[in-house]
């Protein structure tokens, strides 16, 4: 039987701000439930532990991911803005398959992960690694997903960008299926000046029509309702602009689909952690992942993808 390649956790012991080498440091705070991530150049990024959520990134003073002044940070409940991990189910459990008993979105966004290991490269750049396996997942959650997994999910911070990664481990003896997507909450100015590019032509599954499928047919796809679209076989590179200027450029790899989501004025009315209420005006979801069909991890296998979110300031 091949080794398990269990991550070690990392002591993160007291409370005590980490330097890494020259351009970086990665803090961890008193409570053990955060991580900072910080560059000389002006850039950091917040993660904390529960989730591996990432809730801030920000380059000088600028704030590029949108966070929900409502949303609980304590562990009590998904974070409502920021990057939430989506595994191993996107959207609700489908009836009559391994996931039906998780909740929304799965498991990995409602864990407590541990912290492995932080890095830095010779380029500038800052990284930390967050580990949750079918060892460290709490005995309810286990039952209702009985696989024995290992994922490996790393924070990368350089000057005008924040690279995710995950990787997925199969150290079991059977094959497991999964989704998987990275729940981006991107910051925007205004939505109404918005346009997202480099979908065109893309069959896309509408959640606002029940479902059902359609082509785009629009270059820049502009956002003026509630959209909650999942387009299939996505390019790799996906670009933001506001009244044409760049915003951001989301780069995936190893990952199919995109989904597009604002839940717009009538949809923030359902979501109770969701505040400002005007908030859906700063922000639209674009969420790179591999959710329109299942990814098949045979035993004793690997997977891996990842999202590089750029900032064009
Ligand atoms: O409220 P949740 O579980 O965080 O989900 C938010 C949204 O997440 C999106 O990815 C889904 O496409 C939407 O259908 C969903 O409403």
């Amino acid at each position: 039987m091949a080794t398990r390649k269990k991550p070690s956790i990392l002591d993160i012991g007291s409370a005590a701000a980490k330097e890494a080498k020259s351009h970086g440091t990665i803090t961890i705070a008193e409570d053990s439930q955060s991580v900072v991530l910080s560059l000389v150049s002006g850039a950091s990024a917040k993660v904390l532990l529960y989730g591996a959520t990432v809730v801030s990134w920000k380059i000088q003073d600028r704030e590029l991911l949108w966070l929900s002044e409502a949303s609980a940070l304590d562990g009590s409940k998904a974070v409502r803005g920021g990057i939430p991990l989506v595994f191993p189910v996107f959207g609700p459990p489908p009836a009559g398959t391994p996931v039906e008993k998780l909740p929304q979105h799965g498991f990995a966004r409602t864990s407590k992960w541990n912290l492995l290991g932080r890095a830095e490269d010779e380029e500038g750049s800052v990284r930390v690694d967050f580990g949750l396996s079918s060892e460290s997942l709490d005995e309810e959650t286990k039952a209702k997903w009985p696989y024995d997994f290992g994922l490996i999910y790393s924070v990368t911070l350089r000057e005008t960008s924040l690279e995710t990664k995950i990787v997925v481990q199969n150290p079991g003896s059977g094959a497991f299926d999964f989704n998987v997507l990275f729940h981006t909450y991107l910051r925007i100015p205004d939505v109404s000046t918005i346009g997202v590019q480099g979908l065109n032509s893309l069959t896309y599954r509408d959640k606002t029509l029940g479902g059902t499928e359609h082509q785009e047919s629009s270059e820049v796809i502009k956002i003026t309702s509630q959209t909650d679209r999942v387009y299939k076989s996505a390019p790799d590179s996906i670009v933001v602009s506001d009244s044409d200027k760049p915003l951001y450029t989301v780069t995936k790899t190893g990952l199919e689909d995109v989904v597009l989501w604002n839940p717009y004025n009538d949809g923030v009315e359902k979501i109770g952690d969701w505040q400002p209420k005007e908030g859906y005006k700063n922000m639209v979801c674009v969420e790179a992942g591999s959710v329109a069909q299942w990814q098949t991890l045979e035993s004793q296998s690997t997977w891996e993808g990842g999202v590089t979110h750029k900032a064009h300031l």
